[in-house]
């Protein structure tokens, strides 16, 4: 039997042949398996986001669409009156009782007549509202294509109406034009629920949810022959700006349609926040940047609380850990986000027992993406999965520094942490570290002058992740890596087609990516004439070009630069712009190669340490002929070739427990060879190489201290009041090779 037509009261027996309690048709025409009309419609044309002929944003995680609808299903027609005239307050569903008390209080009319005569705006007022909606309306209009025409065949109008229910566009209709027309679903009707009390489109607005209504479940008698689906469409702040709507005769409902409904709200949503990252700094560009940089798993959430993107190690992450709801909600987030330090979230308990190399916890590190206005669009959230050990563990311990657990990727540094990544207790190296510890938090360019691998970019994303810009970007540029022809585009950026292969829709540069960030210039003395002339404008006024265009654009950047040249021999061959090394050498601090330095052992240790925690090496120890092999190099690839010669000795070291100088890179050796010939393991007496009195006076305290220390070179430290690079330092010196 037919649903009956709008306006006729529907008996008992009718209505439950029509619809069952979801409101889903029971003698519906028939349709393809598992499709609906709508459905069946749009198919061909609806894909998921990217298909809609914009750039998609997001990269969908699996979620429910419809998760949080509410559908309102028709009580009997009695109970409906006794109901609506307060006579009764049961027999009903309590969502529908609650939407209909709620229409009741607002006033709205129950018959529906008088909404029909009076709830239409005045010409002006509508163009006004209409204008109001233009952006809305604009980006709506380039989504619903396929859907229009989909409703228009199944005899559905689509509605889209502002955030205060007034309609300000309308689609299709089919059969059903006329009858909408009547019954008002036209442009500049309200359909807000204090004029028509319970509907689709005004009941999504109070509900800011997915909304179906069939039938009788509608509050105004004059629209009981409907049935309506409406989602609210949010900008990326969370906000209502308008509700899309299909609605039709109730014989043409179907339970799959809200799911299309949900779908092209989502749909309009993506082109909305595809503007809104367009117009936040550095755009979307800007946030895969980040993604890819990361060297944890990175997620893009957004209001409120939803992962909208996820790199491939997060997916990964996510697939191991298979617990949805691992995030803390949204204003826990954002809370991070201001105070930028780390946040341990422990994974559900319902995945059970943790065992060893499992996945039981996440550090979360939370950065804000905000728009023009500094407001929060989204949270970059960094993830490092943190692993328990030892077998059959059953819980995880509270604690979230406990032993057992582990992380299982280094953890980039917080604010008052930043320098504790640059190891080693150097004089020189301490006085470079306390310098740019104070130059951080200015808005100084720093000038780094280092030979090659002593830590240039060490102590750039120091400088930034101290600087008040830690939440920014931060861009590392080699510029002698980059192709000189390429090197002015790849700053600045490029307009559109502004060289052969340049991206047709133009560029922007790593100056826009970095932008209220540090862009750090390694090699900053292989920057081109034009390059040098154009980093020098955006120094002193904060502007500058894309490559062939004439727009100026600004950008708000600090440089920190770096060079192991010479750069004022290149300023006096007229190679580096006097000019400009003014402008970034405002505050020049040298960093010591490591032959120079006083630490080196120390420093060796210390690498060796983390460098066996990283690779998971056990206890393997680098013996004390191994280290004086190392402290006597001169290492002209500084740090770097230090860390390459550490891990060629774990390679070569094998199953042994200890690395000898027979295990480092035969460079060392050939060195430590030519060395003069050293005191064995515990020699007391002189090194044969002539000690002058201090040294041997030294030399008998530093052997008693190490001696009553059982090697202990801490404790020995300890007990002569000196550093342990002092220790190292005095026994390198010395020639002593029992330091432990
Ligand atoms: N003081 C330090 N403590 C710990 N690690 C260091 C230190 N200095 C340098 N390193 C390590 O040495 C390697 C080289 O350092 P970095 O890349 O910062 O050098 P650089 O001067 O920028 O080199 P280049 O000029 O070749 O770019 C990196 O792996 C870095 O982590």
């Amino acid at each position: 039997m037919p649903f009956p037509g709008k306006g006729v009261p529907m008996g008992r027996e009718r209505r439950s042949h029509a619809l069952d309690r979801h409101g889903v048709l029971q003698n519906a025409p028939p349709v393809a398996p598992g499709a609906s009309h709508l459905q069946h419609m749009v198919s061909g044309s609806w894909a998921g986001p990217g298909t809609f002929g914009y750039r998609s944003v997001v990269t969908f995680l699996p979620r429910s669409t419809c998760s949080d609808l509410l559908r309102l299903t028709p009580p009997r027609a009695e109970i409906k009156l006794a109901v609506l005239t307060g006579l009764v307050q049961e027999g009903v569903e309590a969502p529908l009782l609650a939407t209909w008390n709620r229409s009741r209080e607002l006033g709205a009319d129950a018959d529906g007549s008088h909404a029909l005569e009076e709830g239409v705006l005045d010409a002006s007022t509508l163009a006004a509202a209409r204008a109001r909606s233009e952006g809305l309306r604009r980006h709506a209009s380039s989504v619903l294509g396929g859907f229009a025409a989909a409703c228009e065949a199944s005899d559905f109008v689509a509605v889209l109406a502002d955030a205060d229910g007034v309609v300000v566009d309308t689609f299709g209709g089919g059969a059903f034009a006329r009858e909408a027309e009547r019954l008002r679903l036209i442009e500049g009707a309200a359909w807000g629920e204090s004029l028509r009390g319970t509907n689709a489109i005004g009941t999504a607005l109070a509900e800011n949810r997915p909304v179906a209504v069939y039938g009788a479940a509608h509050f105004a008698r004059v629209n009981e022959g409907l049935v309506c689906f409406a989602a609210p469409i949010r900008d990326p702040r969370g906000e209502i700006v308008g509700v899309l709507d299909a609605t039709s005769r109730a014989e043409r409902a179907n339970a799959f349609d809200i799911g299309i409904v949900v779908s092209m709200a989502r749909a309009i949503e993506e082109v909305l926040r595809a503007r809104e990252y367009a117009r936040a700094s550095g755009g979307i560009d800007l946030v895969e940047r980040l993604m890819e940089r990361s060297h944890e798993p990175a997620f893009l959430v957004e209001r409120p609380g939803r992962v909208v993107r996820a790199d491939a190690r997060a997916r990964a992450l996510m697939q191991e850990i298979r617990d949805e709801s691992f995030l803390p909600d949204w204003p826990a987030l954002v809370a991070r986000a201001s105070i930028a330090s780390e946040l341990r979230v422990h994974l559900s308990p319902t995945r059970g027992e943790v065992s060893q190399g499992q996945v039981a916890a996440l550090d979360l590190i939370v950065e804000p993406i905000t728009d023009g206005r500094g407001d929060i669009l989204a949270l970059m959230v960094f993830a490092a999965p943190v692993v328990a050990e030892g077998f059959g563990q059953a819980s995880l311990p509270a604690a979230p520094r406990h032993a057992a657990i582990r992380r299982r990727t280094p953890r980039p540094p917080t604010a008052e942490h930043a320098f504790e990544r640059i190891l080693g207790s150097d004089p020189a190296l301490e006085t470079a570290r306390t310098t740019c510890a104070r130059l951080a938090r200015s808005r100084l360019p720093v000038l780094l002058l280092a030979e090659t691998g002593a830590g240039k970019e060490l102590f750039a994303r120091a400088i930034h992740d101290a600087s008040p810009r830690a939440a920014a970007p931060y861009v590392p540029v080699n510029c002698g890596a980059i192709q000189p022809a390429l090197l002015l585009s790849e700053l600045f950026g490029h307009g559109p087609g502004a060289y052969t292969g340049a991206a047709r829709g133009g560029r922007d540069g790593l100056i826009a990516t970095a932008h209220g960030g540090t862009l750090f210039l390694d090699e900053v003395a292989d920057l081109s004439g034009e390059a040098q002339v154009a980093l020098l404008r955006v120094l002193e006024d904060g502007t500058y070009f894309r490559v062939g265009e004439s727009t100026q654009r600004t950008a708000d950047i600090r440089i920190v630069a770096a060079t192991s040249r010479d750069l004022h021999a290149l300023v006096a061959a007229s190679e580096f712009r006097e000019d400009l090394f003014f402008r970034i050498g405002g505050a020049c601090v040298e960093l010591p190669p490591l032959r120079q330095r006083e630490d080196i052992a120390e420093l060796a240790s210390e690498l060796w340490s983390r460098m066996l925690e990283a690779q998971d090496a056990g206890s393997l120890r680098l013996s004390p002929a191994a280290l004086e092999a190392i402290a006597a190099h001169d290492w002209p690839g500084n740090v770097r070739e230090l860390e390459s010669a550490l891990e060629f000795a774990v390679a070569m070291a094998g199953e042994e427990v200890e690395v000898t100088p027979a295990h480092l890179p035969p460079t060392l050796k050939a060195r430590g060879r030519a060395l003069p010939r050293r005191a064995g393991a515990g020699s007391t007496g002189s090194s044969g190489i002539g000690l002058p009195a201090l040294d041997a006076a030294r030399h008998a305290a530093l052997l008693e201290a190490l001696e009553t220390s059982n090697g202990n070179v801490s404790e020995a430290a300890r007990k002569l009041g000196v550093a342990r690079s002092t220790v190292y330092r005095l026994g390198r010196r010395l020639g002593l090779d029992s330091l432990r």
